[in-house]
């Protein structure tokens, strides 16, 4: 594809190094949460399941839908962070799930702008789908459980901080977190409306224990779904981001970075961010040099928020193309 600065490589070059080593994230907590999941959703009454909008493709848990799920309980699935996503390609991320989980229900949400009236729309489907299900032993009991489920740093804390400030008029119960891995363990259940009493809990994030592709996982450490300390080779990442941004024409980073034009060169643009945010560290006890390694980490960071400039549809974009 050619660009502003010349002919790119159609692809970006994992075969120099192991990508599996690069980022691996299935931490014990992620074991323990299958399992406590897999206890739990046998007795609740349905399933939230929050995912990123950005990348419909990546990080969820095959076992999980395969044993878990199975379509027998009312299941809602809210791709999250949609103002963090292209809008081209919000019906097309909806389209794709509801292919591969007809009996699911998708919606694309933003949990940091949605208004009462549809996050309310939304819960209200969802329940009525619930009470209409069979609950034969557990008849007579008026109380309903749910579930909040999905891969981490998508929202589900914030989701549920949400439905109890509106349903009970309470304050943040969950602990919510800008990076990924703050709930690491199932919750006690959490009341979030009287008539009926609904209650909810919250659960770790869960991604699958092994990714498929090195694509998925940069896709994952880019939306800072893995976090970054998980990750030695942050320049790597730095220089897979700028591979993209180079590769599908947005620009932007060059002014926030302080460079004169678009490069192709990692270090070069790093050392620039280094310089401009004053990250330094010492060298063999007594020079100053510049920490490119937390310059890496600024630039996926401040890529991850949003903050480098309207990228989102390019994320959703690699994640189709990988996937066709
Ligand atoms: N841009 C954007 N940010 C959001 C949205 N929803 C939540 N966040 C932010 O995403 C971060 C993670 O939110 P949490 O609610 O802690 O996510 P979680 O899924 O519970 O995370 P884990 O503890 O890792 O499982 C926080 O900084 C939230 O403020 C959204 O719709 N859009």
């Amino acid at each position: 594809m050619a660009s502003k600065i010349g002919r790119l490589p159609s692809t970006f070059d994992f075969q120099s190094f192991r990508w599996k080593d690069v980022v691996r994230w299935f931490p014990g907590h992620m074991t323990k949460g299958m399992r406590d999941l897999e206890e739990t959703l046998i007795k609740v009454d349905g399933i939230i399941e929050v995912h990123d909008a950005r990348i419909p493709h990546s990080g969820r848990n095959p076992n999980f839908y395969k044993r878990l799920v199975g379509g027998h309980k009312p299941h809602l699935l809210l791709l999250n962070k949609a103002d963090l996503a292209d809008k081209q390609y919000h019906q097309k991320s909806i389209d794709y799930i509801k292919q591969e989980h007809p009996n699911v229900e998708v919606s694309l949400t933003s949990f940091e702008s949605i208004t009462a009236q549809e996050l309310s729309k939304l819960f209200v489907n969802l329940i009525e789908q619930i009470v209409e299900v069979p609950r034969f032993t557990r008849q007579l009991n008026a109380e309903y459980q749910i579930i909040v489920c999905g891969i981490p740093n998508v929202g589900k804390s914030t989701l549920i901080n949400r439905l109890r400030n509106m349903l009970l008029s309470k304050p943040k119960v969950a602990q919510v977190g800008a990076l990924p891995g703050v709930t690491r363990s199932m919750s006690e259940r959490i009341k979030i409306c009287e008539k009926p009493k609904i209650y909810i809990r919250d659960s770790p994030g869960i991604l699958e224990p092994k990714l498929k592709s090195p694509d998925e996982s940069f896709r994952l450490l880019l939306t800072n779904c893995i976090p970054l300390q998980q990750t030695t080779y942050s320049d790597l990442a730095a220089d897979y981001l700028l591979y993209l941004l180079n590769k599908y024409e947005k620009y932007q980073y060059v002014e926030y970075c302080g460079l004169s034009e678009p490069t192709t060169n990692i270090i070069k643009l790093l050392t620039e961010v280094a310089q401009n945010k004053h990250f330094t560290k010492t060298y063999k006890g007594y020079k100053l040099v510049f920490d490119l390694e937390q310059a890496a980490r600024h630039f996926l960071l401040e890529f991850s928020k949003g903050t480098l400039g309207i990228y989102e549809q390019f994320v959703v974009i690699f994640s189709f193309l990988s996937s066709s």
